[in-house]
């Protein structure tokens, strides 16, 4: 792409967990300004870059962590969690040299995670606390129950609501393979029992300890793997009492081991990050100094 002298470089990284991926950004020694319409022309997989979410790294806005951590679904909406981008945020800072810590603390637009890279390369990352009170999540709901009923295309379907920092449906199915991910995915992702929209996922329990999973994730569709989806997928397992505390998750890009003691302990996700490439575009000078604004109907924070 030719550069105009009013144009700006930006360095990016593309990389992906299980298959999730992400166009990653260094915002803490570049100046990024990128509006929403920007960032959904990226995600495009044939015009731009393509990816499921853009991860912006920021310098932390409080003196007790280490970075920011901002993350755009591929519509161009800020939303509060990504489990997949921690891991690769984590591989990413220290591969640019940004910090040399094996222990990294993060704070997002829901809290604070903590992030371990392993001698193998693997990161282990302690989602926090799960939250289950529906008008936390948010889900409409009168009180809180281990599941729900929820109706739609005429059809009632029992789904249990989990926050990870940002909202998931779990819904228990006999078949990934069968289950109806294309067309009950989008149907429940603008449920209007979900103000701010949610991730829908498809659990298949083949055993205490393995399950498989499919999610839609909001502002993306299907994707190959979903760290939160994972997360929220064994929460709600163990609380309708089909799971052990240590479960391997499998997702159609690979596997993810989360572990959940119960209600007042944090969600821990381990599993790999992979870097594919590093690119650099060129963005018009004309480019809009708005900041992007959040997934439809996402919380503001
Ligand atoms: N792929 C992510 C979740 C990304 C955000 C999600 N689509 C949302 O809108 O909340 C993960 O690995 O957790």
């Amino acid at each position: 792409m030719a550069a105009s002298r009013q144009s700006r470089q930006l360095r990016f990284t593309k990389m992906h967990g299980l298959g999730n991926d992400f166009m990653v950004i260094d915002g803490v020694t570049q100046e990024v300004q990128l509006d929403q319409a920007q960032i959904r022309r990226l995600a495009d997989r044939h015009f731009g870059v393509g990816f499921d979410q853009l991860l912006l790294v920021e310098p932390p806005g409080r003196p007790d962590v280490d970075f920011r951590y901002r993350i755009f679904n591929a519509d161009g909406g800020e939303v509060e969690q990504c489990g997949n981008g921690a891991r690769c945020f984590a591989r990413f800072v220290r591969e640019q040299g940004l910090t040399r810590k094996d222990i990294i603390d993060v704070e997002t637009n829901t809290g604070l995670i903590q992030l371990s890279i392993k001698p193998d390369g693997a990161v282990r990352v302690d989602m926090g606390l799960p939250e289950l009170d529906p008008a936390a999540i948010p889900f409409k709901a009168e009180s809180r129950e281990l599941s729900y009923a929820v109706e739609t295309q005429g059809q009632t379907w029992t789904l249990s609501a989990v926050s990870m920092g940002n909202p998931h449906a779990v819904l228990v199915v006999d078949s990934v393979e069968r289950a109806p991910v294309e067309t009950l995915g989008p149907e429940l992702e603008s449920h209007p029992r979900f103000p701010a929209r949610v991730n829908v996922g498809f659990m298949q329990v083949e055993s205490p300890d393995r399950v498989r999973l499919r999610v839609f994730e909001r502002g993306v569709g299907e994707t190959r793997a979903c760290g939160t989806g994972a997360c929220a997928a064994v929460v709600a397992g163990r609380l309708r009492g089909l799971l052990d505390e240590r479960v391997e998750v499998l997702l159609a890009g690979g596997s993810l081991i989360i572990e959940w003691p119960g209600e007042g302990h944090p969600v821990m996700m381990e599993g790999p990050a992979t870097t594919v490439f590093e690119g650099q575009l060129w963005l018009a000078g004309s480019n809009s100094r708005r900041r992007p604004r959040r997934s439809g109907g996402a919380r503001k924070k």
